[in-house]
């Protein structure tokens, strides 16, 4: 059975101050770089043997972080960037107009191809985060591979394991460096093919981790 887990990267300057990253980007702060290394303490617990990480640098700073603990080797697929969020990108969140807050919700309130002016929608991130996690299925046999990527892209492909639309309400929290796993496998009581065993499991962290709201 093919267990692929996923971790989001590590705190950085823009997730502490309230900046809408999206596919810019912004540096780990030193809790963040903690963090990092705590998930690969973890990550090497669990045998992993491929890191596959986003093209950003905040992922790949967290997926290098890894690999060095796991002694294993780190790609990059850019189809684990976050959500292109176009306009808004870079702009703290407590400045939002009106206008521009009903496009950031559309993202997160259940809107069917909702998506911020110049950006993507929740459908087309899933479709390339999907080709992403398909891609482990074609590593050898025996392979326990680590996707490093982003708190909407990661929570919009656990969800639609779980059979949600991309554009379904958001009610999955994922934190910085959480840990959550998908297995491939036939199961007389599941639906076969993919399967979510965890999601959002930050029990390797010893201080509290954000959410995107700072809670
Ligand atoms: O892009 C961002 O600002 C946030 C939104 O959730 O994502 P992440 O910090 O996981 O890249």
């Amino acid at each position: 059975m093919l267990q692929v887990y996923l971790v989001r990267h590590g705190e950085t300057e823009w997730n502490a101050l309230r900046r809408i990253q999206g596919q810019s980007d912004s540096a780990l702060t030193a809790k963040g770089e903690r963090q990092a290394e705590q998930v690969a303490e973890r990550a090497v617990s669990l045998g992993i043997t491929h890191i596959i990480s986003s093209d950003l640098g905040r992922t790949r700073r967290t997926a290098e972080i890894i690999a060095a603990g796991c002694g294993c080797p780190m790609t990059v697929d850019a189809r684990l960037r976050e959500l292109d969020m176009g306009v808004l990108e870079t702009r703290d969140i407590a400045t939002l107009t009106r206008e521009e807050e009903d496009w950031r919700r559309q993202l997160v309130n259940g809107t069917e191809g909702g998506r911020i002016p110049g950006g993507e929608s929740m459908t087309e991130m899933a479709t390339r985060m999907h080709a992403a996690l398909n891609h482990c299925l074609t590593l050898p046999a025996g392979s326990t591979p680590l996707l490093v990527s982003h708190g909407m892209a990661l929570g919009c492909l656990i969800s639609t394991v779980l059979g949600l639309p991309a554009y379904a309400e958001r009610r999955l929290r994922l934190r910085n460096c959480s840990l959550s796993r998908m297995d491939y496998q036939q199961s007389p009581w599941l639906a076969p093919g993919w399967v979510v065993e965890t999601a959002g499991d930050v029990s390797h962290l010893d201080m509290p981790a954000l959410d995107e709201l700072q809670r």
